[in-house]
């Protein structure tokens, strides 16, 4: 196991951040952590990684006590935490990166030839040696990234990695992610809110309720348990009146005169291509695209089928 979390629980003060968690997480595997603000994601992070002490359990990553042996994992593991630096602020990237080497104790031809193919990979070579306070958000977190896999680690841990990121450097990151785990093999632990990233780099989703666990198993799973819909987008060739009564699904927006055109449906009432065999009699379709139930609304559902609590 990569991770192994048994009763964890993390008070402050009055309140219980972490309230008795249990799972495992095999090797290999790319799981999401999801749940809402404040829900206990980061605290589980930071007992994860060695940073915060648990009031109780026990938590093991890559077979060790975090906070017993923090410098051996600190060599197995990679963190990037969205919201805050582990770069050198005033100086070059590429100074970073110089450091972390030698924090590592990397060997020089090693580090050499990893951040070259980090750098391509990321496309950092245009500000390898601009400090990193004049990065752009989107740089820093590729920087970011880059950092947390320099030592090649059998982990990667991310809170909120795209957080604040324009739509086409969330993208280019994530093609990176799984580019990295299909060449290393890299464990995947996300703790994030956008769905997509859930949607696209894991195969296993985690949801966290006031500290407990709330869910774990597959993200269609969960959207099929909370009943979320989900829209499909048509675009036609040419535009229609709207496409109101298709069977298990609603009509949810047409825009372009008709041109494009939203159903939402539930996973289970229909599918997308019953949606389309009823469709096809009253326009063409030109493309389609299928939009995902965002996070905070299936979180929100499944907290209150989970209602009252104990
Ligand atoms: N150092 C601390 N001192 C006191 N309370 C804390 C501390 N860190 C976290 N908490 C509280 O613990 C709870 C869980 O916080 P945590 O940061 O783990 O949530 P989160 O799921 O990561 O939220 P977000 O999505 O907003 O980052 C919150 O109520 C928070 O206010």
């Amino acid at each position: 196991m990569i991770i192994e979390v048994e009763g964890l629980r993390r008070r402050f003060k009055a309140v219980t951040a972490v309230d008795g968690l249990t799972f495992t997480i095999p090797a290999g595997a790319a799981v999401g952590y999801i749940g809402a603000n404040g829900a206990g994601k980061s605290t589980t992070i930071k007992m994860l990684t060695g940073i915060l002490k648990p009031t109780e359990g026990v938590a093991r990553t890559c077979g060790l006590e975090p906070l017993r042996h923090r410098r051996q994992l600190a060599r197995r593991i990679g963190v990037v935490f969205g919201q805050r630096s582990q770069l050198w602020w005033d100086l070059p990237l590429r100074d970073s990166f110089r450091a972390l080497a030698a924090i590592h104790r990397l060997a020089r031809p090693a580090a050499a030839s990893r951040l070259a193919e980090l750098a391509e990979r990321l496309d950092l070579g245009e500000f390898l040696d601009t400090p990193v306070r004049q990065l752009s958000l989107g740089q820093r977190i590729r920087g970011e990234v880059a950092a947390a896999l320099l030592h090649s680690p059998e982990l990667l841990i991310l809170d909120e990695p795209t957080i604040g990121l324009d739509v086409l450097s969330k993208e280019r990151l994530r093609v990176f992610l799984i580019e990295q785990r299909a060449l290393h093999g890299t464990s995947l632990f996300l703790a994030t809110h956008d769905m997509d990233d859930v949607h696209r780099l894991t195969e296993r989703v985690l949801v966290v309720d006031h500290g407990r666990l709330a869910f774990d198993g597959t993200l269609a799973g969960l959207t099929e348990q909370v009943g979320a819909e989900r829209i499909v987008v048509l675009d036609l060739t040419e535009p229609a009146g709207p496409l109101d009564g298709v069977p298990g699904a609603r009509l949810a927006g047409v825009e372009g005169g008709g041109l494009r055109q939203r159903l939402s449906f539930r996973p289970g009432e229909t599918t997308v291509a019953a949606i389309l065999t009823a469709v096809a009699a009253r326009a063409q379709v030109h493309d389609l695209t299928i939009e995902e139930p965002d996070i905070e609304a299936v979180v929100r559902r499944l907290y209150l089928s989970r209602e009252p609590r104990s």
